[in-house]
């Protein structure tokens, strides 16, 4: 066994189903390594910046690790922003650069890709990843390698291996199996005792789910937890999607003072909150109607939690959420509350100029009559409307919100799950990334994609009108598609949309790429509650 061989099955063990790459000359002896250990399909994309987020929707649709490779220097550097999303979203994400080989360090000379040091990149992937290592001898690189892996998926972050390229054919051992760290059970009886105790002195409880509970893959058991609990179940903006077929009565998710009044006023006045998995981020909570006490409820992150003025530190989620169900277990179980049936989008007449809104409840009526489809959503507009779509599998950054995420965040959430996606797209994000649309031939993928065109970058020009270089211009993506090997449509009218979902649907092992005109100007209810928000919160109180 090699080292490549060694690194791509534990890679494999930890749940990785295929490497997103770009080679260089730093890269191309690993390249042709995982090319001959065939242990996970390689498959190219373009442009580094979609790799991490290919990867990234490949690890949030199936769960374990997603993995992006890249040569030293200008491939690695090109991902770093796809990186700090995951980062940020909480992704394991697992990122392999080829590097100069020791007597190349050794030289003396300037390397190309080089930048201040050889060390540089290192520099720059420790600010955004939780672990790192660099795996220049064959006798270390197994347990390198573990200890990397597992905090990967142990922290629920990226994770960096740099591969001097002398490195990848050397023989090796394997790499241990997956390490879990034993838990301290007095800490974690205390813990939950206490949380319960709490919940079960709060009048009005309420349990108000994030991101954590998908990346640790606990989202059946947090069902359970809700309903032996008994207490009503929200999401956070980012959580949007979470819980949506766990049989659970899901409130909805919470917006502020951009959300739903009666839901807001619900979670705002909570007297036990519990914040399970969420993070406190402005996109989260910025808007609330009034500001949320976190002290009075009980907060459930990063390996923390927090009652009162007091937190237990290294209490794993899934750890705490078993311990809790074991101490419900004489509570009646409720029966799986039946799905909700989401209300039957009251379409627009036929021949009404589209909108964001009118783009979703053609997009609702299109999934009831056809059954729900998986959501990438980039970032703009499109992911505020998809706030409106019936619940289901979302995937969308909304709290680095980058842009350039939804279409190759599509590509590898059907690459790694062979689901076909509807991917929503805003013009400007589009021609950021759109263009790997290129590769879904290649990739065997044939996602939807609807363009919120409107030939702008809309929610900029929102939030400062006068700015005059929001502008886009006119670009003609439905006739882009043929030359990438997909079909294009373009619709203006809310009958033109649904025809055009209706035509792409049919059409199997091409990507169909939706042009959907919109009038300038035009914002979905939920972007004009959030400005109006956020306006309001920016102005004192008079
Ligand atoms: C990579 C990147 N660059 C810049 C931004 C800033 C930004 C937004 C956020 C505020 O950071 S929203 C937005 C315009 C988006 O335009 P488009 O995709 O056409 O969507 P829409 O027209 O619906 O706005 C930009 C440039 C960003 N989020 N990500
Ligand atoms: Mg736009």
């Amino acid at each position: 066994m090699n080292l490549t061989q060694a690194l791509l099955q534990a890679l494999q063990a930890r749940g990785a189903t295929e490497v997103f790459g770009i080679p260089g000359d730093f890269a191309l002896p690993l390249f042709l390594e995982m090319q001959k250990a065939a242990v996970l399909p390689l498959h190219p994309l373009s442009h580094e910046p979609a790799l991490a987020f290919a990867a990234d929707a490949a690890s949030r649709a199936r769960g374990g690790l997603g993995v992006a490779a890249v040569t030293y220097g200008a491939g690695a550097l090109n991902l770093v922003n796809g990186v700090a999303s995951a980062y940020a979203e909480r992704v394991p994400l697992v990122i392999l650069s080829g590097a100069p080989a020791a007597h190349e360090a050794a030289s003396g000379l300037m390397l190309h890709h080089q930048v201040k040091s050889l060390d540089s990149q290192w520099r720059i992937f420790q600010e955004i990843t939780v672990d790192q290592a660099r795996l220049d001898d064959p006798r270390t690189a197994p347990a390198l390698i573990a200890r990397v892996l597992d905090s990967a998926l142990r922290e629920a972050g990226p994770v960096y291996l740099e591969i001097p390229r002398d490195m990848p054919a050397r023989p090796c051992e394997p790499v241990p199996a997956r390490q879990t760290r034993p838990v301290d059970a007095e800490r974690l009886a205390a813990c939950a005792d206490e949380l319960l105790a709490r919940l079960r002195q709060a009048r009005h409880p309420l349990m108000l789910v994030g991101v954590e509970i998908r990346r640790y893959g606990i989202e059946e058991q947090v069902a359970e937890l809700a309903r032996r609990l008994d207490i009503p179940v929200a999401t956070t903006l980012m959580g949007r999607g979470l819980l949506h077929d766990a049989g659970v009565p899901l409130l909805g998710t919470y917006l502020g003072l951009a959300g739903d009044a009666a839901l807001t006023e619900q979670i705002e006045s909570s007297d036990g909150l519990l914040l399970l998995g969420a993070i406190l981020s402005d996109t989260n909570f910025a808007a609330a109607r009034r500001p949320i006490n976190f002290r009075h409820g009980i907060r459930v992150w990063q390996g923390q939690v927090e009652m009162g003025h007091h937190s237990y530190h290294d209490v794993p989620i899934k750890d705490l959420v078993e311990a809790l169900l074991l101490r419900l277990l004489t509570r009646p179980l409720r029966p799986a509350a039946p799905p909700q049936p989401w209300p039957a989008p009251l379409l627009p007449s036929a021949d009404a100029p589209l909108s964001p809104g009118a783009i979703i409840s053609v997009l609702n009526e299109f999934q009831q009559r056809h059954g729900a489809m998986p959501v990438a959503s980039d970032v703009g507009d499109c992911l505020f409307s998809a706030l409106d779509l019936a619940p289901g599998d979302l995937l969308a950054p909304g709290y680095y919100a980058s842009m350039g995420y939804g279409v190759p965040a599509g590509l590898g959430l059907q690459v790694a799950t062979g689901r076909r996606p509807l991917i929503l797209v805003g013009d400007g994000a589009f021609q950021m990334t759109g263009w790997e649309l290129g590769n879904a031939r290649a990739l065997g993928v044939d996602p939807i994609v609807v363009v919120f065109n409107n030939s702008s970058w809309e929610m900029l020009r929102t939030f400062q009108p006068e700015g005059q270089y929001h502008g886009r211009g006119d670009w003609d993506f439905a006739a882009m598609a043929a030359g990438m090997g997909g079909a294009g449509h373009r619709a203006a009218t809310v009958g033109e949309l649904r025809m055009a979902l209706d035509q792409a649907l049919q059409e199997r092992g091409r990507f169909q790429l939706i042009d959907a005109r919109l009038p300038a100007g035009s914002l979905s209810p939920t972007l004009s509650r959030f400005v109006q928000a956020v306006k309001r919160l920016s102005m004192p109180e008079d």
